[in-house]
């Protein structure tokens, strides 16, 4: 079912300085810095040679992120993001399985303009994970 680890995600407080330290640390090459209101978040993409780094920071009052950035002040990792060819035939057979696919279960548009969802930490060895169809 899962194939590629699309990307890895950071969520912190200041995106800013968190890319600040990919770009002039770490000398990666960093994307803009994209709101992405539908999702609560802003992103930034740190392109490697096999994956990404999504860096998250809380957007608007009511962000999913925001509790795990109160709880992870110096920022943490958040989740993975496996790629799937088909991202309904996934969930039903996830579903069959027994794991808790979140927020009602219909992908949303994520930050490639890809479907993506969302799986239970508690399900998925304490790691949230994102699916997204490629
Ligand atoms: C632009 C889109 C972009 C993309 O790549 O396309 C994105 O990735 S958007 C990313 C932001 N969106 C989401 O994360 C959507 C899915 N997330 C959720 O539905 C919630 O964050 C949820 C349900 C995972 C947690 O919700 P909340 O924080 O309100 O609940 P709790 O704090 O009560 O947490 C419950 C339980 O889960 C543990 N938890 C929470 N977040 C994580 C995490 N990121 N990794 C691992 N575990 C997590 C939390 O500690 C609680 O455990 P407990 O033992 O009860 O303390
Ligand atoms: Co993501």
């Amino acid at each position: 079912m899962i194939g590629r680890l699309n990307h890895v995600a950071i969520a912190v407080k200041d995106i800013e300085a968190a890319t600040r330290v990919y770009k002039e640390t770490l000398g990666a090459t960093v994307s803009a810095k994209v709101p992405q209101p539908e999702h609560g978040v802003y992103t930034v993409f740190v392109e490697l040679p096999n994956t990404k780094i999504e860096l998250l920071e809380p957007l608007g009052d009511d962000s999913t992120i925001q509790k795990f950035v109160d709880k992870n002040p110096d920022g943490g990792i958040h989740h993975v993001c496996y790629e799937v060819e088909d991202i309904i035939a996934a969930r039903d057979q996830l579903v069959a399985r027994g794991a808790r696919v979140l927020g009602g279960g219909e992908p949303k548009i994520g930050a490639h303009g890809k479907p993506v969802l969302f799986l239970h930490p508690k399900d998925f060895c304490g790691t949230l994970v994102e699916l997204e169809q490629v």
